[in-house]
């Protein structure tokens, strides 16, 4: 079983409209509402997939009642904490050469007395869990002393800590040593303070972040695929998508397939390639969409048989 946190969950809107022009009115060709936030997105990715999974949210306001009613809806099952303010609505721009602009809101204040709710409703769910995944931004009011509490708080119930997240936040939460993160290409840069223009710097960057003690490094790269780094090994696998619809989520979908694969004891390359599989699958489809096995099934992920250490990345 996997517990996910999302802190500050959203209602994902997607707009499909022909080119991003500023100051100008643009007509959408298509648009659809996804329930939105990072550990929310892993949570579908692994339902949709027929792994066991509890979404854990904090829920308040007209979104809120959205969010509940999207994730009722797609069968994920969620803990709602309340909460008095309303949680957010994100905004997906969407075009149709696969380029995705996100307008994200700040998400509501939550108040200490919320926050604790939030983090003892983790706790509740996580007794018996194998992973507990921590994934995105924090929401006003709350303080990045929340991952300590997380984290020995999950570590005490014999389950695995994974975050991911960006920025500050991001780098508090690493300093408790989580057993897995999955930092994209910008934040692993980020995490070790300098650019990573190559796979050799990511590597690097990611021995760097084990070394400190955390287990497990899984880097996102884009259309260049996924790193995953371990103290004694180090694995590069990657995936074609001919016609990329919409990038939205696809690092949550990665995250889902990797913690699906090694919740299922899969050796830890085995479990990369699935994660860049529902990751590629995930960038096939529109909106927030999640991948389902057919989705999954429709792309060839490859394990590179050497790491391609040279390769410039976001080329
Ligand atoms: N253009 C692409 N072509 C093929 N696969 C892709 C492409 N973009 C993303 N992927 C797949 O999706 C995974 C996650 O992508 P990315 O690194 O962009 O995540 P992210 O920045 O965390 O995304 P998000 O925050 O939207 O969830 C990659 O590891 C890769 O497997
Ligand atoms: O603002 P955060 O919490 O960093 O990210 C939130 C978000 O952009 O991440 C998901 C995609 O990864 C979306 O469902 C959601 O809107």
């Amino acid at each position: 079983m996997i517990v996910t946190l999302t802190p500050n969950p959203s209602v994902d809107h997607a707009l499909v409209i022909d080119e991003l022009e500023r100051g100008e009115v643009l007509r959408a060709a298509d648009a659809r509402l996804d329930a939105g936030g990072k550990g929310v997105n892993v949570s579908r990715a692994l339902a949709a997939n027929g792994a066991e999974t509890v979404a854990v949210v904090p829920v308040g306001g007209h979104q809120g009642h959205l969010l509940a009613d999207l994730l009722g809806a797609t069968g994920v099952s969620h803990r709602d904490v309340p909460i008095s303010g309303a949680i957010r609505m994100n905004v997906s721009v969407l075009e149709p050469d696969g380029t995705t602009t996100k307008l994200n809101e700040p998400g509501p204040v939550l108040s200490e007395a919320e926050t604790r709710a939030m983090v003892d409703a983790t706790l509740s769910a996580a007794e018996g869990a194998a992973w507990v995944a921590v994934c995105g931004s924090l929401p006003p009011g709350v303080s990045t002393d929340v991952y300590s509490d997380l984290a020995d708080g999950v570590r005490a119930r014999g389950a695995r800590f994974v975050v991911d997240s960006s920025g500050a936040p991001f780098l508090a939460a690493v300093a408790t040593k989580p057993n897995l993160i999955k930092p994209n290409h910008e934040e692993l840069a980020e995490l070790v303070g300098h650019d990573l223009p190559t796979l050799r710097d990511v590597l690097a960057a990611a021995r760097e972040l084990v070394t400190s003690g955390i287990e497990i490094v899984a880097v996102s790269l884009g259309a260049d695929g996924a790193l995953l780094v371990t103290e004694g090994d180090a694995a590069h696998a990657q995936a074609k998508v001919t016609t990329p619809v919409s990038t939205v989520g696809a690092g949550d979908c990665m995250l889902a397939g990797l913690l699906h694969g090694l919740a299922s004891g899969l050796p830890i390359s085995e479990a990369l390639v699935g994660g860049v599989a529902w990751g590629s699958a995930a960038v096939a489809l529109p909106g927030s969409s999640v991948p389902t096995p057919d989705d999954v099934r429709r792309v060839a992920p490859a394990l590179s048989p050497e790491l391609p250490l040279s390769l410039e990345l976001g080329h």
